[in-house]
């Protein structure tokens, strides 16, 4: 079987007893554009990280303000669990500022490709190995944890990245950290890379990779699969340009798909991830995967029915495993389970009939293009159970012109009995002057008085559903409630004082 056989091909993999989740939220996160945390904010997001379990934390480039560099103290003064790192160029005064911070751990860097070395350092390859090795040296002598990068990694010559590497590695680096800075590689090239990378250095390996091409999470379950030690990653994927490997979308691919422990706490992944998107102002799409709203949420009536049986049929892990939540939601592709279920949370029970009527409407707003929230399903089944069995009064048809220079003029057809009926009228408004048409047709058989007219939209936005609920009397002081839910204001009031005229006309005849 296809699954037996990835069971074995994972023996093959070179994967390490124990990977580190280093986050850079609030580094090269916080270097996405529009993002400016405070002090506070990045206080909050730190202690949150250290709670789910990740190994590192890089709390910012202390070099870059004083902000940053308070943030880093305050942070480093809470004490977490997790490793402290701040992020420094291969220079000393970068290196005295995180110093400066009480940090115990740097991750320094310098641009290795041609590109970096040539246009934007203006320095020789020589140079660039010899400020790289000084500034590993210096972190060493302050008694530093040492991780060095070789900026744009992937885009340099091979035998160049490797003579960087090693001498760092001689100088004294902990770790070395393969940045794709610009995201380039492809899963089968980043295995290539590392794999080659272990034959040489003898220090953790870890891996940084963005996104411009989608690739990130990918090609950091890559590096791992060729035996890297950790990987460089972000809450909600966010960091420069395309983002950074998405933390949450990394540690559960390692757990549920390569079936790899972490001491992360996955329950509190959704709601950090929520907090990060609330703080940082930049929204979580709702296809994302694990946080997206929609991670769990089925519309489809086929997936909804087998949901229902067994939620493992269209859920590859319980949203519980990340404290996100399984939503059902009602729209155009609804089928009956999922009404039937929907109906019974609310505790709503209806005839067949009536059943198949909020189903059409149900259908009928989803080919408009509408999402149906469950209190547009609570209105439209109330409007429905509310709707009385005997229709004396049936609208055959509704036009209305309205604007600011014509008077509102609705012209109302309806059916009153066996006798088809139609006239028009002028009002201060559209919904005015439909309800005095149909005041006119009516007159032969019971003459009405409007008492209350109610509307309110169900939902926010110009194409909610609009729930109209009135009452009305007669000459004989009978009282009708009546109530229509419809994405059109005017339709909902003509139906709801058909609703209610209906209800009148029952009263008065059971009580004849
Ligand atoms: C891929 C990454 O994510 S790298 C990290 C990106 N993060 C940031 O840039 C953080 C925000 N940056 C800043 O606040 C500022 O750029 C600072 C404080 C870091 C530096 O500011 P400035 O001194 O004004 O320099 P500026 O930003 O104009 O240019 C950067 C300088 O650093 C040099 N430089 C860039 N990377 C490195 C490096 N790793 N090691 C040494 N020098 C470097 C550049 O060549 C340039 O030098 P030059 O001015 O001699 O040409
Ligand atoms: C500083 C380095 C690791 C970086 O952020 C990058 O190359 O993207």
């Amino acid at each position: 079987m296809f699954i037996e056989s990835i069971e074995k091909s994972k023996k093959n993999l070179k994967i390490s007893d124990k990977i580190k989740i280093f986050d850079t939220t609030l580094r090269d996160g916080e270097q996405s554009p529009g993002i400016a945390l405070t002090v506070d904010e990045k206080i909050q997001i730190a202690k949150r990280l250290d709670n789910i379990g990740v190994n590192t934390i890089e709390i910012g480039f202390p070099a870059v303000s004083e902000g940053e560099k308070e943030s880093a103290r305050k942070i480093t003064e809470l004490e977490p669990k997790a490793d402290l790192c701040g992020l420094a160029r291969v220079v000393k005064s970068d290196l005295d500022a995180l110093l400066d911070c009480d940090l115990s751990y740097v991750h320094t860097f310098i641009g290795s490709s041609q590109l970096h070395r040539e246009y934007k350092l203006k320095m020789s390859k020589e140079t660039v190995i010899e400020k790289a090795v000084e500034a590993v040296e210096y972190g060493k002598e302050h008694g530093l944890t040492v991780e060095f990068s070789a900026e744009d990694a992937t885009r340099t010559d091979i035998d160049y990245l490797i003579e960087l590497y090693k001498s760092v590695e001689s100088a004294g680096a902990d770790m070395i950290n393969v940045p794709d800075t610009v995201g380039v590689l492809f899963p089968s090239a980043t295995k290539i890379l590392i794999e080659r990378l272990k034959e040489e250095i003898k220090i953790p390996i870890s891996v940084h990779c963005h996104n411009d091409f989608g690739l990130a999470v990918a090609n950091s379950l890559a590096a791992i699969e060729a035996g890297a030690n950790q990987s460089h990653l972000t809450i909600n994927g966010i960091g420069e340009r395309g983002g950074n490997a998405s933390l949450e979308e990394f540690v559960i691919s390692l757990i549920v798909a390569y079936g790899i422990k972490l001491n992360i706490d996955t329950k509190q992944l959704y709601n950090l991830s929520d907090y990060v998107s609330k703080v940082t102002g930049i929204k979580i799409p709702p296809n994302k995967p694990i946080v997206g709203g929609n991670a769990f949420a089925h519309e489809s009536g086929i997936h909804v029915d087998g949901i229902l049986k067994n939620a493992a049929t269209y859920e590859p892990i319980a949203p519980e495993l990340v404290g996100h939540s399984r939503k059902i939601a009602l729209g155009k592709h609804t089928g009956a389970s999922a009404l039937k279920s929907k109906l019974n949370e609310y505790n709503i029970s209806m005839d067949e009939n009536q059943f198949c009527n909020v189903y059409d409407e149900i259908k009928a707003l989803g080919d408009k293009g509408k999402t149906i929230t469950d209190a547009d399903l609570k209105a439209i089944a109330i409007t429905v159970l509310g709707k009385s069995k005997e229709e004396n009064i049936k609208l055959l048809g509704l036009t209305v012109v309205s604007g600011d220079s014509v008077s509102s003029t609705a012209t109302v057809k309806l059916q009153i009995n066996d006798e088809i009926k139609e006239t028009s009228h002028i009002g201060v408004g559209p919904v005015d002057a439909a309800l005095k048409a149909i005041e006119e047709l009516v007159r032969d058989t019971i003459a009405i008085k409007l008492e209350e007219y109610n509307i309110e939209a169900i939902t926010g936005g110009t194409d909610a559903l609009a729930e109209v609920f009135v009452i009305i009397s007669d000459d004989k002081d009978n009282k009708s409630t009546g109530r229509a839910t419809k994405d059109d204001v005017i339709m909902a009031s003509v139906e709801a004082i058909i609703n209610s005229l209906n209800k009148i006309l029952y009263i008065r005849d059971s009580l004849e």
